[in-house]
């Protein structure tokens, strides 16, 4: 039975779309006949050369492009594309430098702040020349430990009109965590604050800051932004705050054009076996992936008001902060979204106008649990889309967002990840939205799902791969001169193709479903599960806040076990696990049933909030975990060790 949409694009919406735009556009000047996203995706990724060459022109990348669209085109990796161009990417965000809102920042304390275009323009002028001062120039690194605030974006941006490399984590990072990242990649300037804000907690990070800048012998600059007016600072010759480092008198911006394939950040991986990859992407991949996702999948423009959830840490922040090469206006937040209360983010939404609401799957499915709805208690009169990622969204939380956020709305679950900076799938504004489907491929991405000898399926669950090369796969890692890490991670799988670990299947409406990581599927009796599959449904038993399951070694076979964690007051028993068994049974099959059901009291999960299955399975199995520092809560993790009910 063919199922419906829960969402459908009105015909208008889509004549409107800039999606709709590019395809006629495409259509007239290649002598095509597109008629849909569909055609558009296939035209795309057969005619990946072209198409990429088109973005660049479409969004009138300031640079030169060069003759050579892409060199090797079929190697991967080594293909390298753009290779004559010339481009800076702080020019590309600061290409608008009128009065119109460019930033607004708003604290879990209370405090707003908001800055024009203009003004950005300004205040990364006055930055760059203090760093141009210091020497900081093509290639050097500059670090920051800093929440998602305004000055964080004004740092990223005169380090990259400099090509100079940036590197963010955010301050609630474990010294060994900031040591395990930023000290492999020496940095020059380190930029930082007093303390933030967390769940009604005004947090000092002087010792923090101390610890780590005593071990970075690379450091010859220190800066502390003054964010939450703690008194006791970090001082010393090298240190300075950010009112005094700024050259206030510096008006104008020289920006300096890089190659398309230089670096522009390094990020890390999370770091949960072994110290964390130090993952390079370049100015122009990073640059015309986000434009592309930006301005056609989530069709985005000078008049909207684009907020995603996330902090300095993780990817996202990243694939914010390019909106600015949009012209849209950033909401940005820092804090718990959940202080003071569970309507915070919403209140943002009607107080801002915020029209493009991005957040994580388990932001949605907590607000869920607190019986949070929206709709009911606010107007979101200027909401138009929200964005998921972080983790799988399952399809109940696609009814929650219909049923009480709003009708109304795209709802695009995306996914990619840090490896890519950016999205394999993700939404778009001419397609349905389908329950629990990630609405599309990404444009330009030869994306496929393949079983284990590498090939294709359709409709059926195997490994998420990538069969041609893109401009924002990294151009490396760090510290790897030979490159066999960087291969190693992800062209080991399969020959000349991209493995990114997601357990995922290609759905009949040309949408992407995901079930958990590849590597932590459960095989009991040979039968592949992905995680999300079971969480899923243990979800929906309303005193279950959160779950995480694992395949147990047992008699020559794999079991499944099931870690639950509960609503305050309330204790695992008979009946509970009774209920959950049924519900998994009911829904899903037999196999997937737990044979183990155990309560814990936390989860442990990494800074960016995602739980870590493989270190779980780790200590289940008397195993070492490689990395506990990668954890935002490791202590969580003592409570799976020697489990009677596992013995
Ligand atoms: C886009 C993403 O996939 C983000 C993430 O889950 O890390």
């Amino acid at each position: 039975m063919q199922q419906e949409p829960m969402w459908r694009p009105s015909a208008e919406a889509i004549a409107n779309a800039r999606m709709t735009d590019f395809l006629q556009q495409m259509n007239q000047r290649h002598e095509l006949s597109l008629a849909n996203y569909h055609d558009l995706y296939r035209w795309s990724v057969e005619q990946h050369e072209q198409f990429w060459s088109e973005v660049w022109d479409y969004f009138d990348v300031v640079g030169d492009k060069g003759a050579s669209v892409v060199t090797d085109k079929e190697k991967m990796p080594g293909a390298k594309w753009f290779p004559q161009a010339s481009l800076n990417f702080a020019e590309n965000l600061l290409r608008y430098q009128d009065d119109r809102l460019a930033l607004i920042f708003r604290g879990e304390d209370g405090q707003r702040q908001q800055l024009t275009y203009a003004e950005l323009y300004q205040q990364v002028a006055a930055l760059a020349a203090s760093f141009k001062k210091l020497g900081v120039s093509k290639g050097d690194r500059v670090a920051g430990m800093m929440p998602n605030c305004i000055e964080t974006i004004i740092t990223m941006l005169a380090t990259t009109s400099l090509g100079a490399i940036w590197s963010s984590c955010s301050p609630d990072f474990g010294v060994q965590g900031v040591l395990d990242r930023f000290g492999q990649i020496a940095p020059k300037v380190l930029i930082t604050v007093d303390g933030y804000f967390y769940n009604g907690k005004n947090l000092n990070i002087k010792q923090k800051t101390a610890d780590i800048v005593a071990k970075i012998d690379s450091l010859e600059q220190v800066v502390v932004v003054n964010f939450s007016d703690q008194s006791d600072t970090i001082s010393g010759t090298d240190v300075a705050t950010w009112d005094a480092f700024l050259d206030h008198s510096a008006s104008d911006l020289e920006f300096v054009r890089c190659d398309f394939n230089d670096p522009l950040y390094i990020m890390f991986s999370s770091g949960t076996t072994g110290v964390p990859k130090c993952i390079v992407h370049g100015i122009g991949g990073t640059l015309l992936q986000h434009m592309k996702e930006h301005g056609l999948h989530t069709d985005l423009d000078r008049d909207d008001r684009l907020f995603y959830f996330t902090t300095c840490g993780w990817m996202m922040w990243n694939w914010l902060v390019s909106g600015l090469a949009i012209g849209a206006t950033l909401v940005l937040f820092d804090g718990s979204p959940f202080a003071p209360k569970p309507e915070v983010l919403w209140d943002m939404v009607d107080d801002e106008g915020i029209s493009v609401f991005g957040t994580s799957a388990k932001y949605l499915s907590a607000l869920e649990k607190a019986h949070v709805k929206p709709r009911e208690s606010h107007k979101l009169k200027s909401l138009r889309a929200i964005l998921t990622t972080g983790s799988v969204l399952p399809p109940e939380s696609f009814d929650y967002v219909y049923r009480d956020i709003k009708a109304d709305l795209c709802l695009s679950s995306i996914s990619g990840g840090t490896d890519i900076v950016s999205c394999f799938a993700l939404g778009c504004p001419i397609l349905p939205v389908y329950r629990g489907e990630l609405q599309c491929r990404g444009l330009g991405l030869a994306v496929n799902v393949f079983d284990d000898n590498g090939q294709p399926l359709l409709e059926q669950k195997g490994e998420l791969v990538c069969e041609k090369s893109f401009p924002s796969m990294p151009i490396g890692f760090w510290n790897d001169p030979d490159g066999k890490r960087y291969h190693n991670a992800y062209f080991d799988r399969f020959t000349n193709t991209w493995a990114h670990g997601d357990y995922a299947e290609l759905t009949r409406h040309g949408g992407v479903i995901i079930y958990g990581r590849s590597d932590a599927v459960l095989n009991p009796g040979g039968v592949r599960i992905g995680t999300a599959e079971i969480y899923r449904q243990v979800e929906k038993v309303d005193d279950v806040l959160e779950s995480i399951a694992v395949g147990q070694k047992w008699q020559d076979d794999e079991r499944v076990v099931l870690f639950v964690r509960l609503r305050e007051g309330i204790t695992l028993n008979d009946d509970l696990i009774a209920t959950i068994k049924q519900t998994i049974r009911a829904n899903a099959t037999p196999r997937h049933v737990p044979a183990v059901i155990a309560q814990v009291d936390d989860i442990p999960r990494t800074v960016s909030g995602k739980i870590v299955e493989l270190a779980v399975r780790n200590v289940v199995h008397g195993e070492p975990v490689k990395n506990t520092d990668a954890l935002a809560n490791p202590e969580a993790l003592e409570q799976f060790r020697d489990r009677a009910e596992l013995q």
